[in-house]
C-alpha cells in the first residue's frame, strides 16, 4: 500500500532528522551562522510581538540554543529594548556559531542564577534545545522554578528547555511558555503531549533551510491535517449502494454505543449503515433512528455473506468476551476493511496474539491508553513510539486515542493530531470516531487516510461546536465541515 504523506509544510522531523536538515543545508552552502542569525531574528520578531514591554531576560544555555539567545538579545538592543543576557558556564568554553554570535554581543554577559530575572518582565528560554541530554538541575533547575513563581511570561527558542524534542516528555521541569519558536519543521515534542502544552503559541520559523532537504531525508510523519488526506468525492452518478455499506455490530446491553456510531457513518456519507442487534435488543435498535437498517446479528456470519457491507466495525459496547471475540475472527475473515473499537479490543486481552495473526493493514484498531494496554501490554516510550511500534507488532494500523492522537501505519508512516479539543473527553465520542470511519472505509477510502480524516472531522467537528459539547453534538457538527469543501457538479 502507498502511503502518501502531502507536503503541506506539515512534516515533523525528529531531533536527529533535524540535525540531518542542517547538516544537508551547510553541504549545500548554507553557512551555519546565517541559519543561526536567522533563528535569532524570529525569536527577536516573537519577543517583540509577545513580551511586554520592558526589561527581558534572555538565558543562554552552554549550546547552539544559547547562540540563538546572543543573536535575538543583539537584534532587541538595536531595537532599544532593555535586555540582561545570562549564560550557563563560561563564554570561553562556546563553540562554533554560538561562539561567534556571542562574540557578536558586546554587552555584559552575567552568569546564570535566578537573580538575572530580577526587574524583568519577560524572559527569552536559550538554555537547551534539541540537544538536551539529561533533565535540568542546578543553576538552570533553579532559574526555571524561579521563572514559574515569578509568573514571567517565557519565549522558548527551538522548545521550552526541558522539553524532549522527540518525546514532548519533560525531564526534570521545563517552563510554561507564551510561545516557543522553532526551525524548519516541529519535532514530536511539540506536538506530544506533556511538551505540546508547555510550548504555548507554536511558531515554525524559516531560517533558509532549503525544503529540498527533505527530499532527502523523507519525514514519515506529519501533522494530521487536510493535505494529509481527500475525503471521498461524492459522484454524479453516484447512488447508495456506491457510497458503501456500513455494518456495525451492536451489543446488548450498551446499546447507545453503536446507534451513536451509525449516525456519525451515515452523517460522513455512507450511503447505507446497518446495525447487527442481538435478537433481545432488536426493539431498542429499531425504535432508533429510521433510516438505520437493522438486522439480527445471531447467526452473524449469515450477515457477513453480502459483500456489500464493505466496511465493518466492531467493539462499541459490544460486551467482552468470547462472543465478541468470535465475532471479530469472523469479520477479520472476510478480509473488508474493519474497525476494531473498545470492547473488541478488551476482548483479546491477554491472547492478542491470537487476534494480530488475522491482521492486516486493511484493519484499524482505535484504543484509549486503557485499551491499549489490555491489548499490547505495558510499552515504553512516547505515545508516538508506542503507537507506531504497536501498529508494526500487530501488523494494523493503530489509532491511539487521546489529546494527541496517534495514527501509525504498520509500514511506518504516522500523524499526530494536535488540534483536537479538550471537550472532546466526553462519553460516547469515541463511538462517534470509530463511526465517522467506518464511514470513510465504506466510501472506499484508504484505512490509514480514513484514520486521519475522522480523528480530524472529529476534532474539528468538536472545535466547531464547542464547550458544553456532548457526543450527540458530534454527528450534528459533520455536515458544516464538510460543506466547507462545497460540491461543484462541475469538478
Ligand atoms: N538544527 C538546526 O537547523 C538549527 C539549530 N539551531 C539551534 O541549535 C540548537 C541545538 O544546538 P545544540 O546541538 O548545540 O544543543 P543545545 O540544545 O544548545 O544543548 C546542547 C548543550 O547543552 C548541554 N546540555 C544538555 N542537556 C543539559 C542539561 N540538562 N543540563 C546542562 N547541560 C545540558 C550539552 O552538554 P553535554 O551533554 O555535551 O554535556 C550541550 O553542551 C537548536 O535547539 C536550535 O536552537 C539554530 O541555531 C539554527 C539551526
Ligand atoms: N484531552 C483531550 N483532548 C482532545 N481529545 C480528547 C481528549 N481526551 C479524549 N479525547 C478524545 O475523545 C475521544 C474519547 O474516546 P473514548 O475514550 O473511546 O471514549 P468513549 O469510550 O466514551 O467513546 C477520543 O477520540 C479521544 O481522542
Ligand atoms: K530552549
Amino acid at each position: 500500500m502507498r502511503i502518501t504523506l502531502l507536503r503541506m509544510n506539515q512534516e515533523i522531523l525528529s531531533v536527529e532528522q533535524m540535525y540531518r536538515a542542517d547538516a544537508l543545508a551547510l553541504a549545500a552552502g548554507i553557512a551555519g551562522a546565517r541559519l543561526m542569525e536567522a533563528a535569532g531574528w524570529a525569536v527577536a520578531r516573537a519577543a517583540r510581538r509577545l513580551l511586554p514591554k520592558g526589561r527581558i531576560a534572555i538565558l543562554c544555555g552552554p549550546g547552539n540554543n544559547g547562540g540563538d539567545g546572543f543573536v535575538a538579545a543583539r537584534l532587541l538592543a538595536r531595537d532599544g529594548w532593555s535586555v540582561r543576557v545570562a549564560l550557563l558556564g563560561a563564554v570561553e568554553r562556546l563553540k562554533g556559531d554560538a561562539a561567534i554570535m556571542a562574540g557578536r554581543w558586546t554587552g555584559r554577559v552575567e552568569p546564570l542564577t535566578p537573580d538575572a530575572l530580577h526587574g524583568c518582565v519577560g524572559v527569552i528560554d536559550a538554555l537547551f534545545g534539541a540537544g538536551l541530554a539529561r533533565p535540568l538541575e542546578g543553576a538552570a533547575k533553579a532559574v526555571v522554578e524561579e521563572i514559574g513563581r515569578l509568573r514571567l511570561p517565557v519565549i522558548a527558542v527551538d522548545v521550552p528547555s526541558g522539553v524532549h524534542g522527540d518525546s514532548g516528555a519533560v525531564l526534570g521541569l521545563a517552563p510554561d511558555c507564551l510561545a516557543t519558536v522553532t526551525f524548519f519543521r516541529p519535532k514530536p515534542g511539540h506536538c506530544l503531549l506533556p511538551g505540546r502544552l508547555k510550548c504555548g503559541e507554536l511558531v515554525v520559523a524559516d531560517i533558509g533551510i532549503p525544503a529540498a532537504v527533505l527530499d532527502e531525508i523523507a519525514p514519515d510523519l506529519c501533522r494530521n491535517g487536510p493535505g494529509v488526506w481527500a475525503l471521498p468525492e461524492i459522484k454524479a452518478e453516484g447512488h447508495k449502494y456506491s457510497r458503501g455499506h456500513v455494518l456495525i455490530l451492536g451489543g446488548a446491553e450498551m446499546t447507545g454505543a453503536a446507534r451513536l456510531a451509525a449516525r456519525a457513518a451515515r452523517r460522513v456519507g455512507a450511503g447505507l449503515v446497518s446495525i447487527a442487534a442481538p435478537p433481545e435488543a432488536l426493539g431498542v435498535y429499531r425504535a432508533g433512528d429510521p433510516g438505520v437498517l437493522v438486522a439480527s446479528s445471531e447467526p452473524f456470519a449469515d450477515l457477513l455473506e453480502d459483500g456489500r457491507r464493505n466496511a465493518l466495525l466492531l467493539g462499541p459496547g459490544g460486551g467482552v468476551g468470547e462472543a465478541l471475540a468470535g465475532k471479530v475472527l469472523a469479520a477479520l475473515g472476510t478480509g473488508r476493511p474493519c474497525v476494531l473499537d473498545a470492547d473488541a479490543l478488551s476482548s483479546f486481552e491477554g491472547r492478542s496474539a491470537d487476534l494480530f495473526r488475522h491482521l492486516s493493514d486493511r484493519v484499524v484498531l482505535t484504543p484509549h491508553d486503557g485499551e491499549f494496554r489490555r491489548l499490547f501490554g505495558e510499552m515504553p516510550g512516547s505515545r508516538l513510539e508506542r503507537a507506531r511500534h504497536a501498529a508494526r507488532l500487530s501488523g494494523a494500523i493503530v489509532l491511539l486515542k487521546g489529546a494527541d492522537t496517534v495514527v501509525a501505519h504498520p509500514k511506518g508512516g504516522a500523524t499526530i493530531t494536535t488540534d483536537a479539543p479538550p471537550w472532546l473527553a466526553t462519553a460516547g465520542s469515541g463511538d462517534v470516531l470509530a463511526g465517522l470511519l467506518a464511514g470513510l472505509l465504506a466510501q472506499g477510502m484508504e484505512p490509514f487516510e480514513a484514520a486521519c480524516a475522522a480523528v480530524w472531522l472529529h476534532g474539528r467537528a468538536a472545535a466547531e461546536f464547542g464547550p458544553g459539547l456532548i457526543a450527540e453534538d458530534l454527528s450534528e457538527a459533520i455536515p458544516a465541515i464538510l460543506a466547507e469543501r462545497r460540491w461543484d457538479p462541475h469538478d
